[in-house]
């Protein structure tokens, strides 16, 4: 009924482009500030792209994205100017979480609505240090039991996506094995931080479209779907 293996009693979601629309607002913050970075900067290689927010921003930590992005430019930074950038993106991510909000995508509520019935557990992994509001601000933080985020990743020092580790503390946290957990993922780095924890199911969820789901099932997805409600009819 929800489209998974029987043995699954966890779900682990990410947030940001799986529950949440928020994933549009960070891509837009990340191209201001690197754009802001580059110009400043006076470098020629051009503008952030989005095919540069997939390969080198989607999903990680603030500051991996940060220094993934720049690496792929062949720019080295000091500590001082990548968390400068960061800090610049996040400015600009708040200011767009205060002017358009975070809405859940309809599917996504109706799954979650869905796993509640049936006796499936939840947990959100995000990579996000803004995890808390945004869930709030999206009216869906009763759905989870416990939640992973950015300020987690860093106080317990996990590695970021596509490392597996920040999953691995959700279904630790769950009180279950990876193989009893799915992960349900929209970034590649997260799918194959789900494949690498060798996680019972891993769901790419494609909001993008091109390349992404033959990318999703290249990098080891279980399942892509372009909406969470389509495991429903599953
Ligand atoms: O800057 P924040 O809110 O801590 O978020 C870090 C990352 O969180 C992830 O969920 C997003 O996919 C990324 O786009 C974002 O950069």
């Amino acid at each position: 009924m929800l489209g998974l293996p029987d043995d699954v009693t966890v779900a682990l979601f990410d947030m940001d482009g799986v529950l949440t629309t928020t994933a549009v607002l960070h891509q837009a913050a990340w191209k201001k500030a690197f754009d802001a970075f580059l110009t400043e900067r006076g470098d020629t290689s051009g503008p952030f792209t989005d095919r540069d927010y997939l390969d080198y921003v989607d999903g990680r930590p603030r500051l991996d994205g940060v220094r993934s992005f720049l690496a792929s430019r062949g720019i080295t930074v000091d500590d001082e100017a990548a968390a400068a950038i960061g800090d610049a993106k996040n400015e600009e991510f708040l200011a767009a979480l205060d002017r358009d909000g975070a809405r859940a995508y309809p599917g996504s509520l109706r799954y979650l609505q869905a796993a509640r019935e049936a006796g499936l557990r939840v947990a959100v992994v995000t990579s996000s240090k803004n995890g808390a509001k945004v869930l709030d601000a999206a009216g869906l933080a009763q759905f989870a039991q416990h939640r992973v985020d950015g300020n987690t990743i860093v106080a317990e020092n996990l590695p970021g996506k596509p490392a597996p580790d920040s999953y691995l503390r959700g279904a630790q946290l769950m009180g279950v094995t990876p193989a009893q957990a799915a992960v349900f993922e929209d970034a590649i780095s997260g799918v194959q931080a789900g494949v690498a924890g060798h996680f019972g199911y891993v769901v790419g969820v494609d909001r993008v479209g091109g390349g992404q789901a033959d990318a999703m099932r290249a990098a080891g997805a279980s399942i892509v779907v372009t909406d969470l409600a389509d495991l429903l009819q599953s």
